[in-house]
């Protein structure tokens, strides 16, 4: 199924537009769960089990592997996701942005290795990087272009004098990824809910495009601001929230607390739909 059509799904099935991020951070996982060798595998899982009927999406943050050469893990936690939740689409959160020949392989890597339903991609290096991966039928790609963090400023604030209207540079990746880089439909955005006046902004711009959001929970985003913001009958949101689920206990219910503080989540972002 196209990953449009399952976020759809999973949101209709489980009334939610929160996505349960999977960042495994070993200083922080349960003392239950410190010896094993598999712990980052067993915690995510867990939290999966947890929460699957409250998302309408999970995101591996692909770092929190690779950095402790866990990739097996991540893909047996890809498996057991799968196995255990197939109808919640996977975002494989890993940031990528290279030229085509490489990004060919990473493309590979997130949609083969991984079987990941959507990835997260810079478009810093233009639309010849961002190719490869609408290649893949019915796979998504959500294009960096508002980020939670004060240094997007940085650079995502800067207006394009050369172009017309002299939009600022995060303005202008979402009309490219509503518009002419949308070339089959599987484009989204990734919008802080750190800056809800920004959603609204892309979203005036991107006005059909799925909205990947984190920010809410530990960054201090406010979820219904960005429900308000972003959210349109025909333009879904996915809010994402990872620590603050992730680590709601340290003790042996970690993974109950994960899925109350997910209910908590969920509700707050359902409240503030339109009546
Ligand atoms: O692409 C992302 O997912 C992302 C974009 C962004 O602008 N800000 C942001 O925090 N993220 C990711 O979203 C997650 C946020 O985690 P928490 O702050 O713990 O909820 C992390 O995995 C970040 O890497």
């Amino acid at each position: 199924m196209d990953f449009l059509d399952m976020l759809r799904a999973a949101s209709a099935q489980n009334a939610s537009m929160l996505c349960v991020g999977l960042d495994p951070e070993p200083t922080r996982l349960p003392a239950c769960l410190h010896e094993g060798p598999n712990r980052l595998y067993d915690f995510c899982a867990a939290i999966v089990d947890a929460t699957c009927d409250l998302v309408c999406a999970f995101k591996p943050q692909i770092a929190y592997f690779a950095a402790h050469g866990a990739e097996d893990q991540l893909e047996r936690l890809m498996q057991h996701m799968r196995a255990n939740a197939p109808q919640v689409p996977i975002i494989l959160d890993a940031k990528r942005g290279d030229i085509g020949s490489t990004a060919e392989q990473y493309a590979k890597e997130a949609f083969e290795r991984y079987g990941a339903d959507a990835v997260t991609l810079s478009p810093f290096m233009g639309f010849d990087s961002v190719a490869p991966y609408l290649q893949y039928p019915g796979k998504g790609a959500f294009l960096l272009c508002r980020t939670s963090n004060p240094g997007g400023d940085d650079l995502q604030n800067q207006r394009l004098a050369d172009v017309e209207g002299q939009p600022r540079l995060y303005e202008h990746i979402a009309r490219l990824a509503q518009g002419p880089w949308n070339r089959n439909g599987q484009l989204g955005l990734v919008v802080g809910a750190t800056y809800p006046a920004e959603i609204e902004r892309v979203r005036a711009l991107a006005p059909t495009v799925p909205l990947l959001i984190p920010g809410v929970g530990a960054q201090g985003g406010d979820a219904a601001a960005t429900v308000r913001a972003g959210w349109r009958p025909d333009g879904p949101i996915i809010v994402n929230s990872s620590r603050a689920i992730l680590y709601a206990s340290s003790g042996k219910d970690f993974a109950q607390a994960a899925r109350s503080e997910a209910e908590r989540t969920r509700a707050m972002l359902q409240a503030a739909l339109p009546a």
